[in-house]
């Protein structure tokens, strides 16, 4: 049943728009305003709504002040308490529309990184001097987190960790010489590695080649997403050793990567990585490879590399079964941090090019990612890269979430960068609780592939549909290597084309209110990707210290990886039951009603159900009676029955 205040708060967000639609003078838009003000208070206060809901109604209501402002020109009555004490009110106002105040505007706040020919734009979003005063304290207290963090303080409270990202492309940082050690002699170990494997010093027992020619990874989350967006960032044209990725327990995806490598099975090396070394899925994908190893005769330890935390248990699996090479993962590094670790370094030095026959330059990638670093150690913001995206997001969603970012690379090689933010940005930022424990849910949604692609797709609702977004332009200068252009039409480039799109979509978005950050780079290179990187790990943490929530942790991961132990657990117990009823004579086919009572799970019902339904969608469980369909109906058995089973 509703509550009283959940009834309130869409009762009076109803009325809020009712009055919205009737404005039409100035005072009308006071009253009106002061209304949507009243609810947004009231929705912020009531426990009783969902969160989603929640940031729902409240961007509906910001969204409605902004077009109030717009349509009346009269400066904004805002709520200055629209939130809880902790949030610096967004004052929205009209966006900006003359051009040569724009161009003032984008001129006044560009950001440019000489060394790393990265710039920044954020003229397209509305963000007024008042609020930036605001912002002010959060800000430096944000930067003081950072600097903390850097030397080496616990910022990961919660599981009592240091966050050491920053030390891996500056060693010199790190709060010890035990740490910088451990840094230096890992990337060294990677770089003299990958020149073994590539230079075929390092063989594979049974290639017919004499030389590795792939790389199957096998990892998921922060052990994938990294090396994934670097290779389909850089890898070069025709690798002599090219990379493919386990990333689930699918088992059809699985065989779809081994049956792809076929005979080359015998050539590929194996990196299995995870931080924890226990992560489901990545065990049963080794556990995959290996059964494809034994059944093509091929010994596995001798083309395996596991990177992990020491003792953990792939680390001990590795050492036991002597597979060719163990790198670490260390603790103080985050699965989502950590493309700049052996997860991300290893994968990328083994991408050779036939041409130059070395990997992707990994000491560029840090050098790119340790400039970007140095650049975001600057406590004025208008200067600090990653602060100014995290300003950004705080205006663009209330600093509450309230809308999406669209990340849009108009580069194809860059397509997987969203995907990558999505963890990085979405872990770190979707919190229930604050640092003082408050229920914040917080969050930052991303989505997005790559233009002019999506402009065939989903921008028509970026455009003109509910306003719930912001977007963040990834704009590469460089079209194609030199000495390659032509023109297609008279004075036009496949390239303008590209960036015609981008402009335009900029331009569209922008007239129609929705804001957008541009982030421009000269070429996607080892250097750029690195100082991309870094420049989102960097806004992640500032907004992540805006908003007083720990970047760095993910309990509520645990929540599912939990109940689907559950679930696994309860498959046993079916199976146990279904086995002794199958070894019955005759066999005794059981309801589900039956199941469940002799599981001692009745309020399972549903669940086993569908464990009955996959099951017997892959032959494991014989439907005698009824169909799927009707689970009313359906009596199950189990093909075969082991006796032993039964007694064990
Ligand atoms: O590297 P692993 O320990 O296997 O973890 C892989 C992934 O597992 C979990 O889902 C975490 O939420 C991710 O942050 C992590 O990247």
């Amino acid at each position: 049943m509703a509550s009283v205040s959940s009834f309130c708060s869409s009762s009076s967000t109803i009325k809020s728009e009712k009055l919205f639609k009737k404005t039409t003078t100035k005072a009308a838009a006071a009253t009106a305003t002061t209304f949507i003000s009243s609810s947004i208070r009231s929705l912020r206060k009531d426990p009783t709504i969902s969160s989603p809901l929640r940031s729902n109604l409240i961007g509906q209501n910001l969204n409605r002040l902004q077009d109030l402002s717009r349509t009346q020109s009269v400066a904004r009555e805002v709520p200055a308490d629209f939130s809880n004490n902790e949030v610096v009110p967004v004052e929205k106002k009209g966006l900006e529309k003359d051009s040569y105040a724009l161009w003032r505007r984008y001129v006044d706040w560009m950001y440019q990184h000489k060394e790393l020919g990265l710039f920044i734009d954020v003229s397209r979003i509305g963000f007024t001097d008042e609020f930036v005063e605001e912002m002010e304290p959060k800000f430096q207290a944000a930067f003081r987190a950072m600097q903390a963090l850097e030397k080496g303080a616990i910022a990961n409270p919660d599981e009592g960790r240091m966050v050491g990202h920053y030390w891996l492309r500056n060693p010199l940082l790190s709060p010890n010489s035990f740490l910088r050690l451990q840094i230096e002699n890992t990337l060294e170990s990677i770089c003299k590695f990958a020149d073994d494997i590539i230079g075929g010093k390092i063989k594979p027992p049974s290639s017919p080649v004499g030389r590795f020619t792939q790389i199957l990874s096998v990892g998921i989350g922060g052990s994938a997403l990294g090396p994934q967006f670097v290779a389909e960032a850089l890898a070069p044209d025709n690798p002599p050793l090219k990379i493919r990725f386990i990333d689930n327990t699918d088992p059809a995806g699985i065989d779809h990567q081994i049956a792809q490598l076929g005979p080359e099975l015998a050539s590929t090396l194996v990196i299995v990585i995870s931080k924890s070394g226990g992560t489901p899925e990545t065990r049963n994908g080794l556990l995959e490879v290996q059964k494809a190893f034994r059944e093509a005769g091929l010994d596995f330890s001798k083309q395996g590399v596991a990177i992990t935390q020491e003792n953990s248990l792939l680390d001990n699996t590795a050492r036991i079964e002597g597979w060719v090479a163990r790198f670490p993962m260390f603790d103080w590094v985050g699965g989502r941090t950590s493309e700049m670790s052996a997860v991300g370094l290893l994968p990328a030095a083994l991408q050779a090019s036939t041409l130059s026959h070395q990997g992707i330059d990994i000491k560029e990638m840090l050098a790119g990612a340790s400039l970007m670093d140095e650049a975001n150690r600057t406590t004025v913001v208008k200067n600090n890269p990653a602060a100014l995206l995290a300003l950004c997001w705080y205006w663009a969603s209330g600093g509450v979430g309230t809308k999406d970012m669209v990340v849009l690379p108009y580069k194809d090689s860059l397509l997987l960068f969203s995907r990558y933010l999505q963890q990085l940005v979405m872990e770190s930022l979707g919190k229930e609780f604050d640092l003082d424990g408050n229920r914040v849910n917080q969050g930052l949604t991303v989505y997005g592939n790559k233009g002019s692609t999506d402009q065939h797709a989903y921008i028509q609702q970026l455009r003109e549909g509910v306003h719930n977004f912001f977007a963040t332009f990834i704009e590469v200068l460089r079209d194609r290597p030199p000495g390659h252009d032509w023109e297609l039409e008279p004075g036009v480039t496949c390239g303008d084309y590209l960036f015609g799109m981008l402009q335009g979509t900029r331009s569209a978005l922008y007239s129609n209110d929705r804001e957008s950050i541009t982030v421009t780079v000269q070429e996607v290179t080892p250097r750029s990707v690195g100082a991309l990187i870094a420049l989102y790990e960097r806004a992640v943490g500032i907004y992540a210290s805006l908003v007083n929530i720990n970047a760095y942790h993910q309990p509520g991961v645990e929540a599912g990886k939990k109940a689907a132990g559950e679930v696994l657990a309860l498959q046993k117990r079916v199976l146990a039951v279904l086995n002794e009823a199958s070894c019955k004579e005759p066999v005794e086919p059981l309801t589900l009603d039956e199941i469940a009572d002799r599981c001692h799970a009745p309020e399972q019902i549903e669940m086993i159900y569908k464990i009955i339904a996959h099951m017997a969608a892959n032959d494991r469980a014989l439907i005698a009676d009824g169909s799927c369909g009707s689970p009313r109906s359906i009596k199950v058995f189990l093909g075969e029955c082991n006796v032993d089973d039964i007694f064990a």
